[in-house]
Formats: structure tokens, C-alpha cells, sequence
């Protein structure tokens, strides 16, 4: 379970730029749910998807984990508890251009301590399950926009996360590739995982495996 308690974001507070992006949030959110974080650019989406993937921190407020307190967790702490417990799947990759997949997907695995051996099988688990083992050798430069984001959800995947957290994940692929993305991810719901995307993609609406909508408007839940 995911619980967010009276959550607040401020940015440049106390200066002239100050700005509340995120307003009293309370949200709880069921272990192995996927949930749709739904709201207009500006919203603040992913304002709150970072600070429940440990990125930043909270003005005030808490985010609870499996009875964790991680919004105030110290920056190693943090780290290690994104590489142990979250997957992430940014609308912009992030994947490093000029490595193969095979090495951007096995990146999380490095500050873990697996073995070589260890690393190549959760590797080919990841490639499996987003569908790009065929291209396992390929410079990610050379792919696909598709395939550059089943190699993210790869990446995401390999440290075999309870939770993924996606970032507008269908804004820069067309239809088809919107579609397939939506066939990994409710591949992932039958695993169990607890699933949370921000988007604005009218393509989220209504799907069946989809648990909650929650509706955010200018930094602020709406019921
Ligand atoms: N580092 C920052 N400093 C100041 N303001 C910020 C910062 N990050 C975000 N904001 C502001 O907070 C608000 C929410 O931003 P956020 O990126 O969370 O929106 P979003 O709903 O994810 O939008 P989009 O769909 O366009 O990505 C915006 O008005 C944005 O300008």
C-alpha cells in the first residue's frame, strides 16, 4: 500500500517565484493496482510521481511504502530504496544513446551486487518481457521511438520492482506502439506489480485492468 499524507510541494518558496504545486495531496493506493494520474500539462503529475519515486522531496508531508516513511528518507537511503522497490519509465527514455540495449537495460543492476551471471538472466527476463530481445545487440541511437521505450520499460523492469511509476509514457509514440505499451503493462498487472501512470493520453480511459483514475487540477486532488 501506498499512502500520501497531507502533501505539499512549494517550489522557490519564500521568494517572489514561490509557487504551490502540490496542495494538501491525500491519496492511498492499493499494493498491485494500477492506478491513472490524470490531468492537463501544469497539473502537477509529475511533480507528484517524483516525490512517490523518492526523486525529490516534499515541502511537507509524508509518503508511506509498505510502512516506510520514504519522503524524508537521506539522499543514499533514497537511492537504494529506488533500486530495491521502483521501476521508472520516463516519455523521454532517458537511455544512454550510444550503449547497446543490452547495457542501458542492465544499468539499475550495478549498485546491487549481482553477479555477472546473475545480471545476464534478470537482463533477458527484461528483454522477454518488453518484447526487444531481437534487438538486444543494437545501439540504442539506432532504434526505433518504439523500441527505445520497450527498451526503457526493459530497464525498468529488470530489478524486478513491486512498483512502476510511468511519465506520460505514451507522448511521443503513435498508436500502435501506444497499444503494445498497453499490453506490457497489463502484462505487468497480472504480475502483481502496482502500477501508477501520469498522463493525459485519452488512450487510458476506460481500460479494464485500469483500478482508479485520480484526477489532479492545478495541484490539488479533485473528487
Ligand atoms: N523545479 C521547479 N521550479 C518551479 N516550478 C516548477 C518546478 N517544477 C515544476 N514546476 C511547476 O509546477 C507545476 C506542475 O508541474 P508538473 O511538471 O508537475 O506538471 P505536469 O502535470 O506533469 O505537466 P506535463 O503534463 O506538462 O508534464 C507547473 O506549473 C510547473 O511550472
Amino acid at each position: 500500500m501506498i499512502k500520501v499524507n497531507n502533501l505539499n510541494k512549494i517550489f522557490n518558496e519564500n521568494t517572489k517565484k514561490e509557487f504551490h504545486a502540490l496542495k494538501d495531496i491525500n491519496i492511498q493506493i492499493q499494493t498491485s493496482s494500477c492506478v491513472i494520474l490524470k490531468g492537463v500539462s501544469g497539473s502537477g503529475k509529475s511533480t507528484l510521481l517524483s516525490i512517490l519515486g523518492a526523486l525529490s522531496k516534499p515541502s511537507s508531508g509524508d509518503v508511506i511504502i509498505n510502512n516506510d516513511s520514504i519522503a524524508k528518507l537521506p539522499d543514499l537511503h533514497s537511492s537504494l530504496f529506488r533500486a530495491k522497490n521502483l521501476g521508472f519509465i520516463f516519455q523521454s527514455y532517458n537511455l544512454f544513446n550510444e550503449l547497446n540495449v543490452e547495457e542501458n537495460i542492465s544499468i539499475p543492476l550495478v549498485p546491487l551486487g549481482f553477479s555477472q551471471k546473475e545480471i545476464n538472466q534478470k537482463v533477458q527476463t527484461a528483454l522477454n518481457l518488453a518484447n526487444i530481445e531481437h534487438k538486444k545487440d543494437e545501439t540504442v541511437s539506432n532504434l526505433s521511438g518504439g523500441e527505445k521505450q520497450r527498451t526503457a520499460i526493459a530497464r525498468a523492469l529488470v530489478n524486478n520492482p513491486d512498483i512502476i511509476l510511468c511519465d506520460e509514457p505514451t507522448a511521443n509514440l503513435d498508436n500502435a506502439n501506444s497499444l503494445k505499451f498497453i499490453e506490457v503493462i497489463k502484462k505487468l498487472k497480472e504480475l502483481n506489480k502496482t502500477i501508477i501512470i501520469a498522463t493525459h493520453d485519452p488512450i487510458f480511459d476506460n481500460l479494464d485492468f485500469v483500478d482508479n483514475t485520480i484526477n489532479i487540477k492545478d495541484g490539488c486532488i479533485c473528487e
